[in-house]
């Protein structure tokens, strides 16, 4: 094979692999073995050896970076990384309620969505390519964990169209990652994380990528911070739009239109969380129409639009005692 046809060759490949890895990581629908995914892995890194001017950074091979930082640069965020404020009971629910009703005046529909149990990130993509990671950290000023995030295969390095735009998500470590790792910690005489929430805050402030790498971190989006061109009116075609581009958003959401139904949906997963494959801490309720949460506005530190409904602490400890005993 020539030059040229090496060039298109490793185009295809990493476009191929870097499709296959979004069905599998994103959609979680894989539609070939992962023995077919890793030959055509070993593939396009032989071709990269042969041709490294043709190595796109974008490619599945680029994704852990080999050299550590020395220290994590602090990023502004454009947009403040708001926090919200939070219900314990389902009489703050109502109280809430009746605070945005009153202060609309009008129909209100909520967006429901499950707090997942990890550490608020910052993506900011320019022209559709992944350009910076970041943590909330006071919510004004974070510090670039771009090298961690990009170790995080739900994470697209580019995306369908050319957007430029900042979102934000919770990067979280699943049930299955954790159990493993602590494992590995007991079995190493290392002491294990006490849950999956601090066990994915340490592998992302890990200064050596390969490190975070090795943790299986994923991710579910579900703000957007930035967005130019964007005339979408509600959150919830936001978080469809999201998933249309190729990001990872969280299946669970669902629209409420009215606040028993918002009590439904919490009473449901405070039942069925146990289940899922993932920590959660709580359920955000978000006033879906972008007008109204215009119209609402914040206080100080969070939106009036949003609540964060509390689950009670306890029932973590039994998700812990579990994995306690199993190590
Ligand atoms: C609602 C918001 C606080 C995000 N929104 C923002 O951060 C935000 C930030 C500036 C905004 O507008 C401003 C623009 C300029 C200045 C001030 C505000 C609007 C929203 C939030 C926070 C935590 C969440 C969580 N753990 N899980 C889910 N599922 N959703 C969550 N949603």
């Amino acid at each position: 094979m020539n030059r040229e046809q090496a060039q298109k060759k490793i185009e295809k490949l990493k476009n191929l692999l870097n499709q296959y890895s979004y069905e599998y990581y994103v959609l979680d629908q894989p539609t070939i073995p992962d023995s077919e995914y890793d030959q055509l892995y070993r593939e396009l890194e032989q071709l990269e050896e042969q041709y490294p001017e043709f190595i796109a950074d974008d490619s599945p091979t680029q994704r852990v970076g080999d050299k550590p930082l020395d220290f994590f640069q602090k990023v502004e965020h454009k947009v403040p990384m708001l926090s919200l404020s939070n219900a314990f009971n389902e009489q703050e629910l109502k109280d809430f309620h009746r605070r945005v009703t009153q202060g609309l005046n009008e129909e209100v529909s909520y967006v429901c969505e499950l707090k997942i149990d990890g550490l608020a990130v910052s993506l900011t993509y320019e022209n559709g390519k992944f350009v910076r990671g970041a943590t909330r950290g006071d919510g004004n000023v974070g510090e670039d964990i771009t090298m961690n995030l990009r170790t995080i295969r739900s994470i697209p390095l580019t995306i369908k169209d050319k957007e430029t735009l900042e979102v934000r998500g919770e990067a979280f470590m699943p049930h299955s990652s954790f159990l493993k790792l602590n494992e590995e910690r007991v079995k190493n005489g290392e002491e294990p994380f006490a849950n999956p929430r601090n066990a994915a805050a340490g592998s992302l402030r890990q200064l050596d990528p390969k490190i975070a790498a090795e943790r299986h971190l994923d991710i579910f989006l579900y703000a957007v911070g930035e967005w130019e061109n964007s005339q979408l009116t509600s959150h919830s075609a936001r978080l469809e739009k999201l998933k249309e581009l190729g990001f990872k958003t969280n299946p669970e959401w669902r629209k409420c239109s009215t606040i028993e139904e918002v009590i439904d949906f919490v009473e449901y997963w405070s039942k069925e969380r146990p289940n899922l494959p993932y920590e959660i801490d709580g359920i955000v309720i978000k006033v879906d129409d972008l007008r109204q949460q215009e119209k609402l506005g914040f206080t100080a530190k969070s939106p009036r639009w949003a609540i964060a409904y509390k689950f009670p602490a306890e029932e973590a400890m039994t998700v812990l005692k579990d994995i306690e005993l199993s190590v």
